[in-house]
């Protein structure tokens, strides 16, 4: 049979993204798929489809705080919450940091794992160890922790704020749009050329019926026993 192609569209700025983000990387070589990372824009997809961040319902924010750091321990990711949430998702937001992830997988067309290790890299910032990633020193350190060199860092650091790169963005956006997105995570699986769209990092379960893989857990490489 052939490879599935499965798109991830991803914001930095989603706490659920990463979830999904880092279940989907460990799945790579466990499902018979091809796993497209998609840099995209939530604050675009929020505007296009007229919802708004969950958070700014003030229990759902309440009720998300539990619910990650329960997540956050299931799925054996080291997320955490910044000190100062709404600063950092609504005044700050990722718009920097997608563009500088975007122009990397610009760079990085032909696979490899420099996208997915600096993505991680500026999750880990905003979502664990709660330091600013919209400076370029910040996207910088960040860089260079997923083993960018100084000089591809500067590079990228450029590109980033070029014409071309925020037309990207807008364009990968636009396609989760075309999907009908209305937040992040959003997958997209094609099978037999047919997409079928999945919202959220709780729906690996009904994807893998969907797509016919088997569902292990969160972590495919230490299955729990009541599985
Ligand atoms: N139940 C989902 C929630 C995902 C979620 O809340 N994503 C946020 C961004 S972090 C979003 O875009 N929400 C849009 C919405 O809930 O309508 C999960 O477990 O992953």
């Amino acid at each position: 049979m052939s490879r599935k192609v499965i798109e991830l569209f991803y914001d930095v700025v989603s706490p659920y993204s990463w979830l999904g983000f880092e279940v989907l990387c460990r799945y790579r070589n466990v499902w018979n798929m091809e796993l497209k990372l998609r840099p995209a824009f939530l604050g675009g997809i929020m505007q296009a489809s007229g919802n708004k961040p969950p958070a700014m319902v003030p229990n759902k924010g309440l009720y998300m705080a539990k619910d990650l750091n329960r997540l956050a321990s299931y799925m054996n990711v080291p997320l955490r919450h910044p000190s100062d949430p709404f600063e950092v998702m609504f005044n700050k937001g990722s718009l920097p940091a997608m563009r500088f992830i975007t122009a990397v997988a610009e760079k990085e067309k032909d696979g490899g794992r420099l996208l997915e290790n600096v993505s991680r890299e500026v999750w880990k910032r905003i979502w664990s160890t709660d330091q600013d990633i919209c400076e370029p020193a910040s996207l910088s350190e960040a860089g260079l922790k997923a083993g960018l060199s100084s000089s591809e860092v500067e590079e990228l650091l450029g590109l980033s704020k070029s014409q071309p790169i925020k037309d990207k963005l807008k364009q990968t956006t636009q396609e989760a749009i075309n999907y009908e997105a209305f937040g992040f995570p959003f997958v997209v699986c094609h099978i037999d050329g047919k997409p079928q769209v999945f919202f959220g990092s709780d729906r690996f379960e009904l994807m893998a019926y969907c797509i016919g893989e088997k569902w292990l857990g969160p972590q495919p490489d230490k299955p729990t026993s009541n599985l």
